[in-house]
């Protein structure tokens, strides 16, 4: 195994910088900065760095040593805490370039070997990729419970309750000469796997809550055109995301744009205005308008007229300041003016209480990524077939095809096919 070394924090000038080390070479290389023994594992100490080949200051620095197995990758890891100066993180990581052993990390690649030392599974890495991405509490609070490795736990329990079950009923086919034993055997396995499949249907049921808190709800802004549908998703945003002019047709393509309300992930769409258009750009923009409101999971209606759409619907009746109507929420819609901000609060509030009554109450997600979905679901296919299959040779092949489906949950069975997939949404450092 190489060593490969990073810097694991953001873009110098900073306050502090942190380079991280991971692999044999990681203590010589330490030894090598500081001239000194090793300081005592997982303990701060405060060395100068010298640049081996020079013997030149490159900076005072908190160093820490983390011996195997007992480190992030389960690997000998070094930490060098320096002043976050361009200067000073360009003369290390260029000392450390041209140490015997040492390669820059790819992106992901300390996750990676946590991986492959067994430190974390498949779910702990993907929870840990959508921690560094989290942007809203929801979010932060159910990346860090999955990188906890709850869903790993529940994984690797079934998985081994299967197992012993497995290996009973592969047991029962060199008996089962009877016609009653096959009967008895079906009758075991149909009460044993039973408990499991409940399991299997709670976890998946929060599957959707799971993606939605990942991926965030989506509202979309309808209406006919010039409403003031891109006016309002720019105060929304607090920024001139879309164009607005006072030439009907102007939104084409929908815009997304990122709302943090009340804790709760959600992204507002700006769509093309409604109405019968022979241009075929603006026609194509407003099929896809009519589509992203189809699956929108809130719709923020301007302008007068309803339009036929599933799902909850919020109106809106804006540009009040050309208007005597008062700003705010009167229940059946909210007035307010986008250019002017009056009644954006109250239309705020009734979205951010609207954003929290969908985030289910208790804990966050067990199950956040279609991935996992796909392996829970296989796994509990495989399990109704066990309980439903009268022959003990293919009811053993059931089981056996639902061990591996859990298996490929955790990466402990052919990891290989997803490990690039996973770790390249990794920064580099992590
Ligand atoms: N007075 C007033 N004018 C507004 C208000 N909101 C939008 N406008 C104006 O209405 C015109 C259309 O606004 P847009 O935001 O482009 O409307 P749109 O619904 O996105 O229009 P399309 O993308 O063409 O469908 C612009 O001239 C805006 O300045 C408002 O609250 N008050
Ligand atoms: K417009
Ligand atoms: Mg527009």
């Amino acid at each position: 195994m190489s060593t490969i070394f990073a810097l694991g924090s953001g873009t110098p000038p900073a306050g502090v910088a942190l380079i991280r080390l991971s692999g044999p070479a990681a203590g010589p290389t330490l030894k090598a900065l500081t001239n000194r023994p090793l300081p005592a594992p997982r303990h701060t100490s405060l060395r100068r760095l010298h640049d081996p080949r020079t013997g030149t200051l490159l900076d005072t620095a908190l160093t820490l040593w983390f011996p195997a197995p007992a480190s992030f990758t389960g690997e000998d890891c070094v930490e060098l805490h320096l002043h976050g100066s361009p200067a000073v993180v360009a003369g290390v990581l260029d000392a450390l370039s041209a140490m015997p052993g040492l390669h820059p990390a790819e992106a992901g690649e300390f996750t990676r070997r946590a991986f492959l030392n067994g430190r974390i599974d498949l779910t702990q890495a993907e929870a840990l990729s959508d921690l560094i991405v989290a942007e809203t509490a929801a979010q932060r609070d159910q990346a860090l419970t999955n990188a906890s490795g709850r869903l790993r736990a529940k994984a690797e329990s079934w998985r081994h309750h299967l197992l012993t079950l497995l290996a009973d009923a592969e047991a029962d086919l060199d008996f089962a000469e009877e016609e009653a034993d096959v009967a008895a055997g079906l009758a075991t396995v149909r009460h044993r796997v039973a408990p499991l499949l409940a399991e299997l249907d709670s976890a998946l049921a929060s599957a959707d809550s799971g993606a939605r808190v990942r991926d965030g709800l989506t509202i979309a802004v309808i209406g006919p055109p010039n409403a003031g549908k891109s006016s309002l998703v720019n105060a929304l945003a607090a920024r001139d995301v879309a164009i607005v002019t006072p030439h009907a047709g102007t939104t084409r393509d929908i815009i997304e744009v990122p709302l943090n309300l009340g804790g709760v992930p959600a992204i507002v769409l700006d769509t093309a205005g409604l109405r019968d258009s022979t241009d075929p750009v603006e026609a194509e923009g407003i099929a896809r308008a009519r589509a992203r409101a189809a699956s929108a999971d809130l719709i923020l209606l301007l302008g007068e007229e309803s339009i036929d759409v599933p799902g909850s619907v919020l109106k809106i009746r804006n540009k009040i300041d050309l208007s005597e109507e008062r700003p705010g929420d009167h229940g059946s819609h909210v007035a307010l003016s986008a250019t002017t901000g009056a009644g954006l609060d109250s239309l705020l509030d009734r979205l951010i209480a609207w954003a929290r009554a969908q985030m289910p109450p208790g804990e966050p997600a067990l199950v956040t990524h279609a991935r996992h979905v796909h392996w829970l679901s296989t796994a509990r296919e495989d399990l109704r077939a066990a309980q439903r299959q009268p022959d003990p040779v293919l009811r053993a092949e059931s089981l056996r095809l639902a061990v591996r489906a859990l298996g490929r949950l955790t990466g402990a069975v052919d990891a290989e096919a997803v490990l690039d997939q996973i770790f390249s949404r990794f920064c580099i450092g992590k």
